[in-house]
């Protein structure tokens, strides 16, 4: 079973010990919003099913007992989860123990959006599945081999020791996605590749041959691009400026910077892309406009560092699903070899762009990498 907990989603799949083909999987989409819909498939059986509001806990607990319908009863051998924040060290697969369990939770706050619900799914998984095999899979890992001057910031280097470091998330996205380029395209796969993974958490990734040399996140899941409620980057004087000036303190600007900010707070709307590209206000078009503004800057600053740009990936909710916005992002950047292919882009083909740099659209599968992992431990 492979459990992935975002921060408005719940996607799992159950596979065969050895096989790559679940045999039942779907998502838990809209968390947090009061209209949760339930997606199921399983052997002839699919359905999507409203669920109210609930939290990760109860939409998690909904998902168990759904799956022991589609599975009847099949045993479960392990268990993958996708786990946001692994810290400093950690740079592949691990297996759950006691005590990398409370080692992942001192990371909480620094993922606070996902670390908590990833670890309490950890909890729920060994509650129900006792002899299971817990297989922690980290977002985090893809990006430990940064070059330095991409893994630090330019305060005192103790900082540094201490792990204040630019850390890069979505990495089982960015694993899966270059796995695939290498199915599809080898070559490509070799060379300068941007991966814009855009959904309610978003980010980009810069990739050498295969190997991560940049994210647009940063030591949190907040800093680069606006996401559905995240601020992405900000000048850290506007925050000693709110404090100073508006007397906030860490929990505010937590709750600020995590929940209110981004395309929901930039709209006033939602932070939902479907109801902003439908909504027609002015707000929620400025909302997108700075989305896809920051997207362009970060495309170039990453073709920057790669010294030139060979494919770009669309993946994540919104990369997958959006044709506005992959137009948008694409337009103007003719300069870096990209020339937008208006039919290919609106039937979401594998090839969108007519120009020296290939631009794909490739589902992203988190599930499947962690699946991946887990095999490798169950050593079939
Ligand atoms: N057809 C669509 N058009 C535009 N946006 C979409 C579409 N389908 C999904 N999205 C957007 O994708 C985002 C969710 O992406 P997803 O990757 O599932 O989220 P999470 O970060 O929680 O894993 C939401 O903003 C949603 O509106
Ligand atoms: C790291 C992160 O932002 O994840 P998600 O997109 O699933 O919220
Ligand atoms: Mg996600």
């Amino acid at each position: 079973m492979t459990l992935n907990a975002g921060s408005s989603s719940i996607k799992f799949a159950v596979y065969p010990v050895n096989g790559d083909h679940p045999i039942a999987h779907g998502q838990l989409e809209k968390i947090g919003s009061d209209d949760a819909q339930l997606t199921l498939h399983g052997g002839n059986h699919s359905e999507t099913r409203s669920e109210g509001s609930l939290d990760h806990t109860t939409g998690l607990r909904r998902i168990l007992s759904a799956l022991d319908g589609l599975t009847q009863g099949a045993a479960i051998a392990a268990v993958g989860h996708r786990i946001v924040h692994g810290g400093p060290d950690i740079d592949a697969p691990k297996i759950l123990d006691s005590a990398l369990l409370d080692k992942l939770a001192e990371y909480a706050p620094l993922a606070p959006l996902h670390q908590p619900h990833n670890l309490a799914a950890v909890h729920a998984a060994i509650a129900a599945f006792p002899e299971a095999l817990q297989v922690g899979c980290f977002d985090t890992a893809f990006h430990r081999h940064h070059p330095w001057v991409n893994d630090t910031f330019a305060l005192p280097r103790s900082y540094y020791d201490q792990g204040v470091r630019r850390y890069g998330f979505h990495g089982l996205s960015y694993d899966y996605i270059i796995h695939r380029l290498a199915q599809i395209d080898s070559h490509a796969a070799h060379g300068k590749t941007v991966v814009a993974h855009l959904g309610n958490g978003a980010s980009m990734c810069a990739i050498r041959d295969g190997r991560s040399i940049g994210s647009t996140m940063g030591f949190s899941a907040l800093d680069g691009l606006p996401m559905g409620t995240r601020s992405g980057q900000i000048d850290p004087g506007v925050l000693l400026y709110l404090m100073e000036s508006h007397g906030m303190d860490a929990a505010d600007l937590t709750d600020l910077l995590y929940k209110k900010s981004g395309l929901l707070g930039l709209s006033g709307l939602s932070n939902d892309m479907r109801t902003l590209e439908t909504a027609g206000t002015d707000e929620a078009e400025q909302a997108i406009a700075y989305f896809t503004f920051r997207i362009r800057r970060e495309l170039g600053a990453m073709a920057a560092i790669l010294g030139g740009l060979d494919s770009l990936v669309f993946c994540g909710g919104i990369g997958e699903h959006s044709a506005r916005i992959r137009a948008e992002v694409c337009t103007g950047m003719e300069w870096l070899g990209i020339a937008l292919d208006a039919a290919a882009n609106e039937a979401a083909a594998d090839i969108i762009s007519n120009g020296t740099t290939t631009v794909r659209v490739i589902p992203t599968d988190e599930e499947a990498i962690i699946a991946k992992a887990v095999r490798g431990f169950l050593a079939v």
